[in-house]
């Protein structure tokens, strides 16, 4: 239901400075009111839009005061959501500001669901929908770059390139509808080979978004990046190096680390998921096992490995097997303990990996070489962040991979001679998959599981 007035605390729950209750709805004010008492005796009822007022919050069964709090008004259209607003700033600490919503709950309005008043925003038009799903990616980012982008996308960039291949489209479209009236033989070349061309420009440029998506997803999730390797090889040395802190125990005994210890870093930019893992080998020892099981696990669903050896060892048969495990995925070897004498095969292992690093972690060496090797590699051939739209969402992509799909048929069917208005059936489906981006068209039960994943409040 839209039309009733929702609530929820919009700021993180936990001691701070200030703690907000919002509402948003026609009945916004009215329900403030019950539980509102100005210092001054002032109404709130004839506030003036974007002006705050200064009183308490008093329980209206127990007439017991709650809280001292600044209440602000926003009146509809010209707000978040583009519903009349009321927002309660109280002091920040998890009783009083629950103590508030309960009241303000117990007057009239409903506890808003996660990303209710974003998604209202979004069904009363303020935003689209790609410029909805920017906003909590915008609260998510880790690094400059992913906030750059998803401000970007909430600024509506990529909602604007969307309408723009739409309406082309539409163009390509209208062109059809215009032949079909003709015989099929006067169907003149040129016309359709205008058309053709300008199908496969508008491919093109879907073809681009597709291929920089790749980078655009690290951007929004972080770069899944598990550090394996048998034990006692320096994994959570290098974790600790790579957080410059010493987050992982690190001992000398093989077989330290049992559980998967996962943190954020930031490498240039790039928000890098890295994960420590257990070191892997044959044990009989049923802790130490799982967390191996645990360490194969989270190597599977790596977006990078950094695998590391012991250089000062000759390859082992537990190198080996994990070598074989790590098959066919995106890896960086690092040759470890460079500061001890060498005894792997180095060629042996430069033979195996394109990527591979000298290192002393121990010593600080070669911490540089590895950031360098990661970006380089999310990079490679691909661009930046900047002044780019890069579509980082996976719905986006897949949205955008369908679009191109039909629009590939469509022009098979329209080289192999066939009615031209069977082609516009293939264009009718890419331009409704583009429009599943921005929401333009757009099923319910989507919308429903955008907007669930995001925090109450919001
Ligand atoms: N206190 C508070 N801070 C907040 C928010 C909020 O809801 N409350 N926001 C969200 O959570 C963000 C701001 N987002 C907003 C987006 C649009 C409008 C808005 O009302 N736009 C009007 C223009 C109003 C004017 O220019 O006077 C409009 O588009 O018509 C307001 C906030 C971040 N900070
Ligand atoms: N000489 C030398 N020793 C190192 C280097 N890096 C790590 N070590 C030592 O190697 C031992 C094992 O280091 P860890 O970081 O705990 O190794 P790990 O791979 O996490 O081991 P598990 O958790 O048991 O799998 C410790 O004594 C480290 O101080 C290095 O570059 N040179
Ligand atoms: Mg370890």
């Amino acid at each position: 239901m839209l039309n009733d007035t929702i609530a929820a605390i919009s700021t993180a729950i936990g001691e701070g400075g200030i703690g907000i209750v919002r509402l948003s709805g026609d009945k916004s004010l009215e329900i403030a009111s019950k539980v509102f008492k100005s210092a001054k005796g002032k109404d709130i009822k004839e506030m003036r839009s974007y002006s705050m007022a200064y009183g308490y919050i008093v329980d209206p069964e127990t007439n017991e005061i709650i809280d001292e709090v600044i209440l602000s008004y926003m009146k509809a259209p010209n707000t978040y959501t583009r519903e009349d607003i009321v927002e309660i700033n109280c002091h920040g600490g998890v009783l009083a500001v629950k103590k508030v919503l309960s009241v303000v709950l117990k007057s009239g309005a409903r506890l808003a669901e996660p990303g209710e008043f974003t998604k209202r925003a979004f069904l009363n038009g303020r935003i689209d929908l790609s410029q909805a799903e920017a906003v909590i990616d915008l609260i998510r980012a880790k690094t400059d770059d992913s906030l750059n982008l998803a401000v970007n996308q909430l600024k509506g960039k990529l909602s604007q390139k969307i309408n723009s291949l739409m309406d082309k489209l539409l163009g390509c479209l209208a062109h059809i509808e215009a032949t079909v009236d003709f015989p099929e033989d006067d169907v003149d070349e040129l016309v359709v080979n205008k058309l053709v061309s300008d199908l496969q420009f508008i491919v093109s440029e879907i073809d681009y978004l597709i291929k920089n998506a790749e980078s655009g997803k690290i951007f929004r999730e972080g770069l899944r990046t598990t550090i394996v390797g048998k034990p006692n090889v320096g994994k959570s040395s290098l974790l600790n190096a790579l957080l410059e802190e010493k987050r992982a125990i690190v001992t000398d005994i093989p077989g330290t680390t049992r559980d998967v210890i996962e943190e954020y870093i930031n490498i240039d930019g790039v928000p890098i998921v890295l994960v420590d893992t257990a070191g892997i080998r044959k044990t009989d020892d049923i802790v130490e096992n799982i967390g191996v099981e645990k360490s194969k696990e989270y190597l599977q669903n790596a977006d990078l490995i950094l695998f590391m050896l012991d250089a000062s060892r000759p390859l082992e048969k537990e190198d080996e097997e994990i070598i074989d495990l790590i098959k066919g995925k995106n890896v960086i070897a690092i040759l470890n303990k460079m500061d001890l004498p060498t005894a792997i095969d180095v060629d042996y292992v430069k033979g195996r990996f394109k990527h591979v690093v000298n290192a002393s972690v121990k010593k600080e060496h070669g911490i540089d070489e590895i950031k360098k090797a990661i970006v380089d590699l999310v990079f490679e051939g691909r661009v930046s962040s900047k002044n780019e739209i890069l579509v980082t969402n996976v719905r986006h992509k897949d949205a955008l991979v369908k679009a191109k799909e039909s629009i590939v048929k469509g022009i098979e069917t329209i080289k192999s001679g066939l009615p031209l208005d069977l082609a516009s059936v293939e264009l009718k489906d890419s331009y409704l998959k583009l429009g599943e981006i921005t929401g333009n068209i757009v099923a319910e039960d989507i919308i429903d599981r955008i907007f669930c994943d995001f925090c109450i409040g919001k």
